[in-house]
Parts: structure tokens; sequence; C-alpha cells
């Protein structure tokens, strides 16, 4: 029976895409990045984090540190960001029905609490920066034995293959929404246990499982 929720926070509750491209441009030079247009947005959706990089000259090695000052500068705009249409409602009916909830991100616990109080959003557990872009399974598996929580008592809901991988090594189930960084189809090929279109399906899947 699932007691717990765990949400990715970037593209999954908050809609950032358009300012990670707009912060990945103004960092282009820096790191002799080739800059993201915008009709290529859907395309790069498209396409695996490995071949992303490839098609903006990111060598991996660059990566962290990039990462690293994305995040920084991706503080300055929390306060302009909006929660995606809807997400907040359904939080707040899981909540209602007696559900923790957490989040466990890439971005930094900071930039995610300042946009949560800035929105007034306040019914989170826990709020985990899981640091690196491919920490997550390890965050993942140190917050289950931290909290005692079986794999069957916790569900996911990201919007990334590499959370559904991150998920799938701790055994625990995963909702993919469609309205996030990768494209509905890369999701689909991951094999979540639900892809959903709307917010209101990822409602409909927890509670069913109640
Ligand atoms: O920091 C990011 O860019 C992504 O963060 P996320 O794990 O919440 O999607």
């Amino acid at each position: 029976m699932i007691k717990h929720v765990i949400f990715d926070f970037d593209g999954t509750i908050v809609e950032s895409r358009y300012l990670t491209v707009e912060l990945l441009n103004e960092l282009a030079p820096k790191y002799r990045l080739r800059e993201i247009k915008e009709d290529e947005y859907e395309y790069l959706r498209s396409l695996s984090i490995p071949q992303r990089c490839r098609a903006i000259n990111l060598p991996f090695y660059k990566l962290p540190l990039l990462k690293h000052e994305l995040t920084q500068k991706y503080r300055r705009a929390t306060r302009s960001l909006q929660a995606n249409k809807g997400m907040k409602e359904v939080l707040q009916q899981l909540k209602a029905k007696g559900l923790a909830l957490s989040i466990i991100s890439s971005n930094s616990a900071n930039n995610i609490k300042d946009f949560l109080d800035h929105n007034n959003i306040n019914l989170f557990d826990n709020i985990i920066s899981s640091g690196g872009i491919f920490g997550k399974d390890k965050a993942i598996g140190v917050f289950l034995a931290r909290h005692s929580l079986s794999s069957s008592e916790v569900i996911y809901v990201g919007d990334e293959c590499r959370d559904i991988v991150a998920c799938r090594k701790n055994n625990i189930g995963v909702i993919a929404v469609t309205w996030g960084y990768d494209a509905e189809e890369l999701l689909a090929d991951c094999g979540p246990d639900l892809l959903a279109q709307n917010p209101s399906e990822i409602c409909d899947f927890i509670l069913c499982q109640m």
C-alpha cells in the first residue's frame, strides 16, 4: 500500500524548462556550447542526455561544473517560475488523503524551498537534493532506508528517463509525466508504470492503490 509519494521538482512540479534553456544559453560562451534556438526545444526533448549533450557540444566532463553554475544562477529566478497547471491541486489532494509527500531533486534544496515558499506550497515532509544529475538512485535508496519504507510503500513522480532508471534501481513504482523535460516517446521507451498526460491521472493512479 502506498504511504509516501516522492516528487521530482523541475519539469514535474515547476515549469522551468525555458529558464534552463535561457541559463544554458547565458553560459554557452563560457563553456563553448552551441546556443539553443527556440525551434529546437521539441527536438532536444526527444533526445537522451548523451545525445542532447552532443547536440550542444557539451562534453560529459564539463557537466558537473556547468550544473553547479546553472543551479547558482537558477536561484535569482525562482520567484518568476510557475507551478505546472493542476499540480498544486494534486499535491493538496494527496496530502488530504494522508499521504506523506517529499521531493528528491537534482536541483538545490534552497532553490526548491524558495519557489515553494513564494508560492505558498507548504505540503512537503522532506526536500532532498541528490546533488549531481546522476545521483538520484542513491538518494532514493538512502531515503527509503532512513524512513524505514519498503519499496511497495513508495511511488515516485518524475519527468525524465533518468528518474525512471533511478526508481527501477530501487524497485519502486514510477509515474512519468509528459509535460516536463523528456518527450513522451522517450519516457514510454523507459517503461514507467504510468505515463500521465495530465496531473489528475497522478491522483487517480495513486489513490486507487491505497
Ligand atoms: O536540477 C535540475 O536541472 C533537474 O532537477 P530535477 O531532478 O528536479 O528534475
